[in-house]
């Protein structure tokens, strides 16, 4: 078997130096990844749903996960550009000046995505590179200053978890960065790390830069601990969220089983889709009642929540609950208050949980040890874990450099070299692509109720419905 080198050997070359359709390691810009794909001929439905099933044959449309795309199910194919770096690219390096801002709540692996983007727009050539600080916020405060960034200042970056950058939510209009954009900074160049709301942000700032028909490109990469972001396999922090979840899950665990009719509460992260608190109780097989946002359930009642804690505690002398924290909210009274971002700022379901069990427990006479554990904080503020440390490194390096001694450029550094701009990056089907912004946050990525993930997690809990 023989090593195909994707770095090209010089001397293999007439010239030598390829020419660019003698050497492979470029993607072509009509390079596409299959999104979805849904097709009914006759009985034959192929359905694959929004990430990660396109290689699924689905025999009918009610088997579990399939999904129509249109409402008469008819053939319909979804691509996106295929990320990478391109033979041509339209920004010359030493004219560049690139900026990274990041934005909303913390995350592990911002550190990462930061590190990985300077060091690789400086293989580009790209010396002019700054990072704004505390987000959006940066771009108006006139006390906060730009950080330079090199690869001496993002070395270790990666080590510790948070942003070097600082983080904030609120901020100032579009039109007011853009003009800090244009006027003050001169920058062509703005790697925008965010959520939804950032990614809305980042919209409206190419559509400005747009409007006024300046050459900068804004280019996304999806930071979402929740893993709401729709069509994406998953997005960074995530793995490391439910990896050290299971720390605050095991102690609620030990705690419960230690005391006699111990009773643990765990509330995970999760505004509107319950993906944490999914896969953090099915990673850990600790957890009896698994609630989320999608999926309405009952506290009180024959059928409710407290009832089952009733019967694990007589069957099993110990129950383990974990709640996300968008969940229940209809329960609880309505607080119309939001954050600067404008997110609504939910009550706390958790604390809510706890309260009414002891209530109940007390009401019935019969004896509960009810412990909470809110571990929100420690696991977003935590290092990126070895599977998010290499997707945060992917997501910003995907292909192969034309000199020996260098690896990699970054895909999104690719996104911006090639001239893409209102543009986000992320896995889709195992692959990296390009995705429209407007697309990936029209709504929030939901659990599927139907999907086999969730069924999963109920066989694995035991846990019945609430409703
Ligand atoms: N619809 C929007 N249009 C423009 N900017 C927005 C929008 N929503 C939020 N932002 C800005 O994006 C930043 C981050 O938003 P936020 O919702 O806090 O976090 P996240 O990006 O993680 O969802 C904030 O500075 C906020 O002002
Ligand atoms: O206390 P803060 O900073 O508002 O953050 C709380 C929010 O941060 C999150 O962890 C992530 O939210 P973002 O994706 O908007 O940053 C949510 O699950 C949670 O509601
Ligand atoms: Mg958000």
């Amino acid at each position: 078997m023989s090593m195909t080198r994707r770095t090209p050997r010089t001397n293999d070359f007439p010239g030598n130096y390829p020419l660019d359709e003698d050497w492979h390691g470029y993607i072509n810009d009509n390079d596409r990844v299959l999104l979805k794909v849904c097709l009914i001929p006759a009985n034959v439905v192929m359905v694959a749903a929004a990430s990660g099933d396109a290689t699924i044959h689905y025999s009918s449309p009610t088997s579990a996960g399939a999904e129509c795309i249109d409402p008469g199910c008819n053939w319909v194919e979804q691509w996106v550009h295929r990320a990478g770096p391109r033979g041509k690219i339209y920004f010359k390096p030493e004219e560049v000046k690139a900026a990274i801002v990041t934005c909303g709540g913390l995350c592990p692996g911002l550190n990462d995505v930061i590190r990985q983007i300077v060091i690789t727009l400086e293989i580009y050539g790209v010396t002019k590179i700054v990072g704004i600080p505390y987000g959006y916020r940066g771009f108006s405060d006139q006390e906060l200053t730009e950080l330079p960034l090199s690869r001496r200042v993002v070395q270790n970056i990666h080590l510790s978890g948070g942003s070097l950058l600082g983080v904030s939510r609120g901020g100032p209009g579009v039109s007011e960065i853009v003009d800090s954009l244009e006027v003050e900074r001169g920058i062509t160049m703005l790697f925008v790390l965010g959520g939804n709301g950032t990614h809305a942000g980042a919209n409206a700032i190419h559509n400005e830069c747009r409007k006024r028909r300046l050459k900068v490109s804004i280019i996304g990469v999806p930071k979402t601990i929740d893993n709401d972001i729709l069509l994406m396999d998953k997005t960074f922090g995530f793995d490391t969220a439910v990896e050290e979840a299971q720390r605050a899950i095991n102690s609620a665990y030990i705690e419960a089983h230690s005391a006699y009719h111990g009773i643990g509460i765990v509330k995970l992260m999760g505004r509107d889709s319950g993906f944490i608190a999914m896969h953090a109780s099915l990673a850990s097989g600790q957890i009896d009642i698994c609630l989320i946002p999608e999926v309405p359930f009952n506290l009180h009642g024959p059928r409710g929540v407290l009832s089952y804690l009733k019967y694990l505690i007589e069957t099993k002398g110990s129950a383990v609950v974990c709640v996300a924290e968008g969940a229940g909210q209809n329960l609880l009274q309505k607080t119309n208050a939001t954050d600067a971002s404008g997110n609504p700022v939910f009550r706390d379901i958790g604390v809510y949980i706890q309260q009414e069990t002891k209530k109940h427990f007390k009401e019935i006479g019969v004896h509960a040890d009810v412990k909470y554990i809110d571990p929100t904080y420690m696991i977003r503020a935590c290092r990126a874990n070895a599977s998010d440390g290499i997707f945060c490194t992917v997501l910003a390096q995907n292909a192969v450099s034309p000199s020996p001694d260098i690896v990699a450029f970054a895909d999104i550094v690719h996104g911006a070299f090639a001239g893409y701009s209102g543009i986000t990056v992320g896995a889709c089907n195992t692959h990296y692509a390009y995705f429209p912004i407007p697309e990936v946050i029209a709504h929030p990525k939901l659990v599927d109720s139907n999907s086999r993930m969730w069924h999963r997690c109920l066989t694995a809990t035991g846990q019945p419905d609430f409703i």
